[in-house]
């Protein structure tokens, strides 16, 4: 068993997590720039914390300019082992209700305008994206929430948007009736990616906010009735968070999944064809199996 170190990405309208002890906001300057903010590192009923808005306090990062990158990196830096993305989402199912949360289990990337990969030129890798969130981390987020008193919907596609503006009608029925996609929005990629990237077990809580435009009983989605949802929201999620320690303890296993391994078979360029420089870049998400051996 290895020490277990959780982050969280808190979403529209989670910009800070409560009850943590021993707490500080720390500033990490990482290889592909800074992060969305300094992140909040502290202690929960024993379990180390790492929290970071993704969108940054005062919410200045807009979904395309998110450092997806950098964060991601950074909690890899901080010795995080497990992620649980935290976002506020639109809903393309009647029984999604807002308030409701849904623990997301499949990805439709339509970004198109993110870096979506810490691999490149100098050094190539392929990680598998079957299965794009941990398993087992969801199901304890389901649980967590449902103990905090949230109505929990296991399992659910996420169509990522590029944004900012919310969607046409159009595709708002292209991705509901076609495409079979649960939830929309803008930011869950490419982060599942570059966590897979960086080996870490990733869970995305999705909390509804609307029903986006295609529900002819609800007016089209607007900011102002999210952010009044929001709040409401950002108080489960936190009942969700001081949940998670007692069910996730200290310690972990090996990911079931191999979400802790998903870089093993994945890297492509012969060693003696690897650029030093992007190997360097690569320190702490690529570290395990660019230092040893292995190819
Ligand atoms: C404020 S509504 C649109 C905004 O909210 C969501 O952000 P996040 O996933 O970080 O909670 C959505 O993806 C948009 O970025
Ligand atoms: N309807 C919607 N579309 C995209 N992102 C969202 N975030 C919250 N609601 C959304």
């Amino acid at each position: 068993m290895a020490p277990r170190k959780l982050g969280v990405i808190g979403g529209s309208g989670l910009y800070a997590v409560d009850g943590l002890t021993d707490a500080d906001w720390t500033r990490v300057e990482t290889p592909w720039g800074a992060p969305s903010d300094a992140l909040f590192c502290g202690v929960l009923d024993g379990l180390e914390i790492v929290f970071l808005p993704r969108h940054g306090r005062g919410h200045v990062h807009s979904p395309s300019d998110v450092p997806y990158r950098a964060n991601i990196d950074a909690l890899k830096r901080l010795g995080v082992t497990d992620v649980i993305s935290v976002s506020a989402c639109g809903s393309f199912r009647e029984e999604m209700a807002p308030g409701d949360f849904v623990i997301v289990d499949q990805f439709i990337d339509r970004t198109f305008a993110r870096t979506k990969s810490f691999f490149g030129s100098g050094c190539v890798a392929h990680v598998s994206m079957a299965h794009p969130v941990c398993g087992g981390l969801g199901a304890t987020c389901a649980e967590a929430a449902r103990k905090a008193g949230v109505t929990v919907h296991e399992g659910g596609t996420y169509l990522a948007m590029e944004g900012p503006q919310f969607s046409t009608l159009a595709e708002s029925n292209l991705y509901r009736d076609q495409w079979g996609c649960s939830v929309i929005g803008m930011t869950n990629m490419p982060e599942a990616k570059l966590a897979r990237e960086a080996e870490l077990c990733y869970a995305s809580v999705a909390m509804v906010t609307d029903y986006d435009c295609w529900h002819p009983g609800h007016d089209a989605v607007e900011v102002t009735d999210i952010i009044r949802v929001l709040t409401g929201n950002a108080d489960a999620a936190r009942a969700m968070i001081r949940n998670l320690p007692a069910l996730l303890g200290t310690d972990r296993a090996p990911c079931s999944q191999g979400c802790d391994t998903a870089l093993e078979h994945a890297l492509i360029t012969a060693p003696e064809a690897r650029d030093p420089g992007m190997i360097k870049k690569l320190d702490a998400v690529a570290g395990r199996v660019l230092s040893g051996p292995k190819t």
